[in-house]
């Protein structure tokens, strides 16, 4: 399939490509086993091209058989030869042969280079080779030069689609591209031949293939894929088959008469007739032939339909594998079957080791290409329009194989089918049993699960009300008292008469330091337990869950914490609750005019142990975790109703607290006219300004002026070490010289420089090399 020069159009490979060969070419040595498996993948992905575009476009191909061919031809000296890989796919126009192998559009491609040059090529690169795939190029692993034939099938387009070369050698940087000088020599398709290098003989052995094509690729195709063997066999030769004779031995003369001398002569003795053709030495009549054979080499049922009790798990592991391209280790997988809408099914979900970034940084509808819907094991569709699954488990990896559904099944008539409405809520309840099993029978590996996904749970919970109630179980939380626990132990856990579930939420804060928040310091106190929530999403559940058990969740930082055990104190709370009220009156009515732009009520608080005083959110108020993430929100947008709600909040003070005693006594001193002196006041407010700033600061509030915030401080603490409110720091500020306009004369030295440009010159990257006898440098001589 080589053409002469003036057919071939030379093209440079993209500087991607480039690199990419290179690791493949330099570091994958040890790994080089992965190109069949490779080029198997890329030949089922390109029949499962076909075969669905061939299934809603009419005439499009032709009827051949979609498979997949392997052959190794040897060289006749027995050095060298070459493979043969075909498919009966989608094939490539010559358009698609320079864009699809001269360059790369996978997308992290740049990231994966990076770390791949700089990784130990030993480990490291295989490492990455296995998390990420590199396709076509790792047949120049294993071949000096690569012939991808390819022929695209037949449309009412183009009826005779033309087939043209791609050819590369594994050290040129450059590619060539031409019209096949064989014609078109393939039906549909592609055909690539490797002409192998001369240390990757092995591979032309048919048994070598075997054995790759069982370990590595037996589940990279969906498709037949045949392999050519050849064997020799005696046969039989037909009576009227023309034989060759044999070699005969020229019959002695009769009288075979050696003469020794002319005195003495010698005469052999010769066998008389019958002792020269004997009965028994008829020798049969058979021949050595050799038989071409293609002998099919993935044909174990797949996996799928296979009883779980005898898939290995390095089956599974091969299967996942190859079917999602995910070179990583999936956390878990659970193997199904069952009966719905007058068919029976089988299926397996897989539980990926971490979903992707990217997954959610899609726009638009969420891809789910990894629900792969079959039909009588072959692949159908992942796309199921309305009947998508929920945006929480669109990540999903399953296989799903229906028996009875029609194969020519259309993607419009898949839309009504019953198997396709149902096949949903099948696929969420499997996954959800996987989840569950994995809750109970394996703590290491739910560790993995609630690490990586228990965001998706509490996600799943908000977005899918049927399965709320089964996501909620999966949802675990810290309290004050434990880690990993279900609101179901929660409740479990609660106190004689408490009515309420609570949680302290604030987002973006450890839970260490939210249990340290004045808001949980007197339920942690008093025993009672408090769920710790650092993430806004925690918040978003229990808005929409409202209740769990019955219970109500209450937010402690806001009004309407009860404790529920208040009922036989009523009345002697509520009357000291009264005395307290009087004995505070002065002080309330005090704060509360001096407070008004920051709260609209002053109380008596019965939530706070140490603290002197809280802001507290009103029921309908914002919480200061709310308040931050509305100000992230849209922080530039001001309206009325949110700074109304921002409002919607108390302060709260600690009757037990000697600050706020002293404060009390101090205003009342300034009421009964003890302390009438304005200074007085003045000092008076500036305390009782910076404890309510100091309270809107420690419940997690922002301060509305902190430079004034901290001029108060500053005064304050002068006061209290005597020292003048008013004197200045004592600063020298040493005046500029006058105004210069004249250039230097000389070169003004640059100050010093972590890097010097040296540093990344030429040299100072090169490894010295000192010479034996002088010691010196030699690098650039050598
Ligand atoms: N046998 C083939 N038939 C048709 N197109 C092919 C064939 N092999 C490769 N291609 C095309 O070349 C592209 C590049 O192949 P390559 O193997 O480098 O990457 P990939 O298949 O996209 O990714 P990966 O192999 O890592 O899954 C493919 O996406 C496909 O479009």
């Amino acid at each position: 399939q080589d053409a002469d020069d003036t057919q071939k159009t030379k093209f440079d490979y993209q500087s991607d490509v480039t690199r990419l060969r290179k690791i493949v070419i330099n570091s994958l040595y040890s790994h080089r086993d992965v190109w069949l498996r490779e080029l198997i993948s890329n030949s089922n992905d390109a029949l499962e091209k076909f075969r669905l575009t061939s299934l809603t476009k009419k005439g499009f191909g032709n009827d051949d058989p979609l498979n997949i061919t392997v052959k190794a031809i040897r060289d006749e000296d027995e050095k060298g030869g070459k493979i043969i890989i075909t498919d009966t796919g989608i094939g490539m126009s010559k358009d698609e042969l320079a864009a699809n192998l001269g360059t790369l559009a996978k997308s992290g491609t740049t990231e994966f280079l990076n770390r791949a040059e700089n990784a130990d090529t030993t480990t490291g690169t295989g490492n990455l080779i296995g998390a990420f795939g590199v396709g076509f190029y790792s047949s120049f692993l294993v071949a000096d030069r690569v012939y991808v034939a390819s022929r695209p099938p037949r449309s009412k387009e183009i009826p005779e689609p033309e087939q043209w070369v791609f050819s590369s050698s594994s050290d040129e940087s450059s590619f060539e591209i031409y019209p096949d000088p064989r014609g078109a020599t393939l039906g549909q398709g592609t055909e690539i031949t490797l002409i192998m290098k001369p240390d990757a003989v092995k591979y032309l052995s048919t048994n070598v293939l075997t054995e790759l094509i069982d370990k590595h690729s037996a589940f990279s195709s969906t498709f037949p894929i045949y392999l050519f063997t050849q064997k020799t066999e005696e046969v039989p030769v037909e009576e009227d088959e023309p034989t060759k004779e044999p070699e005969t031995v020229s019959e002695p003369e009769k009288e075979n008469i050696i003469d020794l001398d002319d005195d003495e002569a010698l005469i052999e003795d010769v066998p008389t007739e019958e002792e020269e053709k004997p009965e028994e030495l008829v020798v049969p009549k058979t021949k050595t032939i050799t038989v071409d054979e293609w002998v099919h080499a993935n044909s174990h049922p797949p996996i799928w339909t296979r009883d779980p009790k005898d898939v290995t798990e390095v089956e599974y592991l091969d299967f996942y594998r190859s079917t999602f391209k995910d070179y990583r280790k999936p956390i878990g997988w659970h193997h199904f079957s069952g009966d719905a809408a007058g068919t029976s099914f089988k299926g397996i979900i897989f539980l990926p080791e971490k979903i992707e970034d990217a997954h959610w940084q899609q726009t638009g509808p969420l891809e789910q290409k990894d629900i792969r819907l079959m039909v009588k094991h072959v692949f159908i569709t992942s796309e199921f329009g309305s009947d998508r699954l929920p945006k929480w488990a669109s990540w999903v990896r399953v296989i799903i194989d229906a028996d009875d559904l029609p194969l020519n099944v259309s993607r419009e008539t898949l839309q009504s089918s019953k198997f396709i409405k149902q096949m949903k809520g099948i696929i969420l309840r499997h996954l959800l049993i996987l989840f569950n099993r994995l809750a109970t029978d394996d703590l290491e590996k739910w560790a993995l699960v609630t690490k990586h996904y228990g965001m998706i749970f509490k996600f799943g919970a908000v977005e899918d009300t049927k399965n709320r109630d089964r996501l909620i179980n999966l949802v675990r939380f810290e309290t004050t008292q434990r880690q990993n626990i279900t609101l179901d132990q929660y409740v479990e856990n609660k106190r004689k008469g408490q009515s309420q579930i609570f949680y302290m939420a604030d987002s973006g804060k450890t839970t260490e330091q939210i249990k340290r928040s004045v808001f949980v310091e007197k339920l942690e106190a008093r025993g009672y337990e408090v769920l710790l929530f650092t993430e806004p999403l925690d918040e978003v559940l229990v808005n929409t869950l409202r209740k769990h058990k019955k219970l109500p969740f209450q937010d402690v930082a806001k009004a309407g914490l009860k404790f529920g055990d208040e009922d036989g104190e009523e009345e002697d709370s509520k009357e000291a609750q009264k005395k307290l009220e009087e004995k505070f009156k002065p002080l309330i009515e005090w704060l509360k005019e001096e407070t008004k732009d920051v709260v609209r009520d002053v109380v008596i608080s019965n939530r706070l142990v140490t603290s002197a005083c809280a802001v507290v959110a009103e029921a309908l108020g914002y919480t200061a975790n709310v308040e931050r993430l509305m100000n992230a929100a849209h922080n530039q947008e001001k309206s009325e109703a949110v700074e109304f709600l921002k409002k919607l909040r108390t302060l709260e003070i600690n009757p037990k607290s000697p600050l706020i005693e002293g404060l009390l006594a101090r205003v009342e001193g300034l009421n009964n006219g003890e302390e009438k002196d304005a200074e007085f006041e003045k000092e008076l407010k500036e305390v009782a300004s910076i404890l309510i700033d100091g309270a809107l600061v420690r419940s997690g509030f922002q301060v509305h002026d902190s430079n004034e915030f901290f001029i108060r401080v500053d005064r304050v603490l002068r006061r209290s070490l005597g020292v003048s409110e008013t004197a200045r720091a004592k600063v020298d500020v040493k005046p500029a010289p006058e105004v210069d306009p004249t250039e230097p004369e000389e070169e003004v030295p640059e100050s010093p420089q972590y890097f010097s440009d040296d540093m990344f010159s030429d040299s100072f990257m090169k490894p010295m090399v000192l010479d034996k006898d002088t010691g010196e440098n030699i690098h650039d001589e050598l």
